[in-house]
């Protein structure tokens, strides 16, 4: 009985393939970026899920301690891998990322290499970087500190300039002014970039980054005058407490002076401090670059969970049977198909927009050799609203498709409660969200500031440019509804502002509405890169069609969700907002054939997914079964503690009973 039932299921996937109006294939290519991105992901996830050693689905069970070892052995024989393969940078950084799971390499990699890459000189860099890339030296990336985060100016670890040894002094002259959070310091990294105040002649420069030993080469104890260690277990069995995220203070440590990373700015031999005409701000380009890549993963992060809901939703059958007929798959229900769809485009959505902010990125860094610095403030905004709005809205949607996964999705099989707990810090890390989105904000206010002095937005905003129009016309166009709702929002806020008897004042009352307009412009921004998208050339039968679907359902589904804002700035009637409600119930149900085959594009294998709701072959119910048996509880049928703690309590009821 419960066989053919599984075998049942399991046709029910098949079933959904066949179903499907589009060529999948094609669509793996549209969502990879190209044919040749499609081949080098897919031989990577298979290298790594053919591997015993990168198993993970016991992870959850794991102590910390064997967790963190394991994070180790993992990470030793991914390079071994890369190294005996001799696998390229692209084909190295997938397989890290199909090892899936957080530790040092991340930061060495992720944060370390290009903290050196960007702000030090040539030769800091021929110097560092080989050591680097061959894992002579592990590095990570210390910055934030127990007293501040956010407000990086706030930072109080101090580098002192001593001209009679041509060193710096770095010290922690507080409890608050100790390192804390870093990833890789706790236990892995032998060096860090160390964000501390530069004092030199006396006088405070303010923040620059130091390439500071911490452990020794031999024996990775910790050299004279650093302290260090990991700062406790974090959110969430497994998860990313296999990262060693760390405290480390300095007690008076000493480097040469040419460990300051010295691109931006130097001191001299005389200590001497000579500014190089540089904007300040990227000292900050580090975290520019990472903001950009965690949009990326916003994408991945959200495909994977939806994977798994979109699938398990097929297999599941709730209610709908008379007299003993079929059930019905709860993805047939409507509920399910409003809350699951907008996901699966959002999927698509930040896949899109993160590459395209990829683009930008490149393009800003090509600028910034030739020293162009006009386009710096466009990738600040976009890295870091997009950084904030993707990582928010992925966040919410993988708890959400837990929801969508019913009781089922709280098991760690499933899944998503670890992907949850390693992804939900992204909403904090690389800059928390809302001090992201005031950052946009600011730069919103500035640019409606400019607009009567006749200075022309560019880029991302540069339909502010089209004031005149945006303010009166009534929008027929869907995105220039969505135009006009954030230019309106923002000028709202200037007026308001302007009204405050100080500019700060004012900023600071008004800042709950600020956030909503940076929110309201980097909508804007997701939605006008999915119509670029498909709006260009996309091959393979159906693909383009079902593109067009889902930004249809992104671009209706987040007016729905906003709409007020769209009916308080006048953007939209009210008549406009129902016919897009209408509108949003017709286009779910175009996805609806499709579902299975668009989370299919995603081309992810099992181990990746990591998710026994979310299988490829729809065998959910065998799987599910045979993986309680594996848990550390049912090692024995009596439990531990049942002669200490169960029987004398069983024993003594049956007396009270006798009694
Ligand atoms: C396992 C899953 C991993 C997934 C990740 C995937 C991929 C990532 C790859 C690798 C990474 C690996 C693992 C990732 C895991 C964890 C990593 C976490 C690492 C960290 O977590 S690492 C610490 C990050 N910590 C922050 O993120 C602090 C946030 N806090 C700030 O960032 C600033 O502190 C700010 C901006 C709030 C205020 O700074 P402030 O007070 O100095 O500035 P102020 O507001 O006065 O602005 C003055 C002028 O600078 C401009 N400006 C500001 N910022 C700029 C920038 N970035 N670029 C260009 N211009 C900029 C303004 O627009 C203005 O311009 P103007 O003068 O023209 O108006
Ligand atoms: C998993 C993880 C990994 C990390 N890895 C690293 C790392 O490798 N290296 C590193 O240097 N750091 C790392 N960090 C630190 C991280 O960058 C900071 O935690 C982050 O920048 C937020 O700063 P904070 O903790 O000071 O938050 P706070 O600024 O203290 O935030 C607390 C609250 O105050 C609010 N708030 C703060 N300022 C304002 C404002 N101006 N206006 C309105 N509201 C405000 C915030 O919205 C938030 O609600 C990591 C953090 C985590 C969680």
């Amino acid at each position: 009985m419960a066989v053919d039932h599984a075998a049942a299921e399991v046709d029910h996937l098949a079933a959904e393939r066949a179903a499907a109006r589009f060529d999948v294939e094609a669509m793996k290519i549209a969502w990879a970026g190209s044919r040749h991105a499609v081949d080098v992901a897919d031989r990577m996830a298979r290298l790594v899920a053919s591997d015993p050693v990168f198993r993970k689905d016991n992870r959850t069970m794991l102590s910390r301690k064997d967790l963190f070892k394991d994070t180790l052995r993992k990470a030793a024989h991914a390079w071994k891998r890369i190294v005996e393969l001799r696998l390229t940078e692209e084909e190295a950084s997938l397989l890290r990322q199909y090892v899936d799971q957080p530790g040092y390499v991340d930061l060495h990699w992720g944060m370390f290499v290009p903290a050196i890459k960007g702000q030090g000189t040539e030769e800091q860099q021929k110097k560092w970087l080989p050591l680097a890339y061959k894992f002579q030296i592990i590095g990570c990336y210390a910055q934030t500190e127990l007293g501040h985060g956010s407000n990086v100016q706030g930072l109080e670890t101090t580098a002192t300039f001593d001209p009679m040894t041509d060193e710096f002094v770095i010290h922690s002259p507080t409890l608050t002014s100790s390192k804390w959070w870093p990833g890789g310091l706790g236990k892995a990294s032998t060096h860090a970039v160390v964000y501390a105040r530069l004092i030199t002649e006396g006088k405070d420069y303010g923040i620059h980054g130091f390439i500071v030993q911490l452990r020794s080469l031999e024996d990775h104890s910790p050299l004279p005058g650093v302290t260090l260690g990991d700062i406790g277990g974090k959110f969430g069995s497994g998860a990313y407490n296999s990262m060693d995220n760390g405290v480390l203070r300095f007690d008076h440590v000493r480097i040469p002076r040419d460990q300051m990373l010295m691109r931006l700015s130097q001191v001299t031999r005389e200590g001497k401090y000579v500014q190089s005409d540089v904007p300040k701000q990227l000292l900050y380009g580090t975290m520019v670059y990472v903001r950009q890549s965690i949009v990326a993963d916003a994408s991945k992060a959200l495909s994977r969970a939806v994977c798994i809901a979109v699938r398990y939703s097929a297999i599941r059958k709730q209610f709908g049977s008379q007299d003993g007929g079929p059930e019905t798959q709860v993805l047939n229900y409507r509920t399910q198909q409003s809350r699951l769809f907008p996901l699966l485009a959002s999927a698509y959505a930040f896949r899109f927009v993160g590459d395209w902010l990829n683009w930008l990125y490149t393009d800003v860094t090509q600028k910034l050799e030739v020293k162009d610095y006009s386009t710096l403030q466009e990738a600040h905004a976009c890295t870091a609203g997009l950084k904030a709005v993707t990582t928010s809205a992925t966040a919410d949607a993988i708890e959400e498709c837990r929801k969508l996964c019913g009781g089922h999705g709280y098991l760690n099989s499933s899944g998503l409660p670890e992907l949850f707990a390693v992804y939900v810090p992204a909403c904090t890390y690389e800059g928390d969200n809302v001090v992201l989105l005031l950052q946009v904000a600011r730069i919103l206010m500035k640019t409606v500031s400019q607009l009567t002095s006749g200075k022309q937005p560019v880029g991302t905003m540069a339909y502010m440019g089209k004031v005149q129009h945006l303010m009166q016309s009534k929008c027929a166009v869907k995105t220039e509804a969505f135009e006009a709702r954030a230019l309106r929002m923002a000028v709202n806020c200037a007026q308001n502002i302007g009204q405050a008897s100080n500019q700060e004042e004012g900023f600071y009352e008004r800042s709950p509405d600020l956030l909503e307009a940076a929110v309201a412009h980097i909508q804007l921004i997701i939605v006008t890169k999915f119509i670029e998208k498909v709006h260009q050339d996309i091959p393979g039968h159906g693909v383009k069609e079902q593109l067009q679907n889902l930004c249809n359902v992104y671009a209706l589904y987040t007016l729905h969700k906003h709409l007020g804002d769209f009916l308080a700035t006048g953007s939209l009637t009210p008549k406009q907002g129902a016919l897009a409600n209408e509108q949003l119930g017709k286009l779910y149900a175009q996805v609806r054939p499709n579902a299975v085959a668009l989370v299919d594009a995603f081309n992810y294998t099992d181990h990746y997914l990591g998710s026994v709701l979310g299988r490829y072959d729809g065998n959910v119910y065998p799987a599910l079964y045979e993986e309680a048996w594996k848990d550390p509880l049912n090692e024995t049928v009596v439990p531990e503690g049942y002669h200490e703690y169960l029987r004398p309590l069983l024993k003594q009821q049956l007396k009270l009973s006798r009694l």
